[in-house]
């Protein structure tokens, strides 16, 4: 393991690696990621939530009057995540906060943000994941063993990740078990990969580069809401 921040420890093998748009931050920071508490409020989240269980209600239905119950209860199963785009009035508010968190975020990372891709809204019911991937870059196979990693999407300097339910074992609407987001090159001193427990109002803010690889667990039971975003920067 090779220390990148006081906490934290990437895999050997990335150091080896050429990776074209490796950017780390600051070693004495105590993660190489942020956490923006309470981006959004609790009640603002079970807004939203509320607003994607209404659109997933909706598109349910449709799929019933069109396939028989048999073929939409086997598209359930395969699916992964449901994407929705974000509603006039939270877009509004989503993008107000981002604007008060700005310079926090270009301050944490020394970028400049420019352009910024829509807002994704992703639901993960029941069994659904989101398997191993940087967000910049396709990961490279010979014989099954990891060789490197080919940049795909440049302009993805910076993803954010706000969480609109939490991981929690006490179920309801606006919670769900398992669907921790992993850092799949990331650990802790002891060796542990490093996994975020989601947690509703809370944005995650990382690097989009191999070093900041990652995946969702599997989903248990419940609904997890994420709304992602990806920003384009000006590094020094
Ligand atoms: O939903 C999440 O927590 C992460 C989504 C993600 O990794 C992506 O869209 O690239
Ligand atoms: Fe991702």
């Amino acid at each position: 393991m090779t220390q990148i921040s006081n906490h934290v420890y990437c895999a050997d093998f990335l150091t080896s690696f050429d990776i074209k748009t490796k950017l780390l931050p600051n070693p004495y920071y105590d993660y190489p990621f942020l956490i923006i508490e309470n981006f959004l409020s609790i009640n603002e989240c079970n807004e939203i939530n509320k607003k994607v269980k209404e659109d997933d209600d909706f598109q349910k239905a449709q799929i019933k009057t069109l396939d028989s119950v048999l073929l939409s209860e086997t598209n359930e199963e395969i699916r992964k995540t449901n994407i929705y785009s974000l509603d006039e009035k939270y877009l509004e508010l989503y993008t107000n906060r981002f604007f008060l968190h700005q310079a926090q975020i270009e301050d944490y990372f020394k970028i400049a943000l420019t352009t910024s891709t829509s807002v994704q809204v992703l639901e993960y019911l029941k069994n659904s994941f989101y398997s191993m991937h940087s967000d910049d870059s396709s990961m490279l196979y010979k014989d099954d063993e990891l060789v490197g990693f080919i940049p795909v999407a440049k302009q993805r300097k910076i993803s954010t990740v706000l969480f609109t339910t939490s991981n929690d074992e006490n179920t309801s609407d606006n919670t769900f078990i398992g669907g921790e987001l992993l850092f799949n090159f990331l650990y802790d001193v002891n060796g542990n990969e490093i996994k975020i427990k989601p947690k509703a109002g809370s944005m995650l803010v990382f690097l989009s580069n191999p070093y900041f690889t990652h995946e969702v667990l599997k989903v248990i039971e419940g609904r997890r809401i994420t709304l992602v975003q990806w920003h384009n920067a000006i590094i020094n």
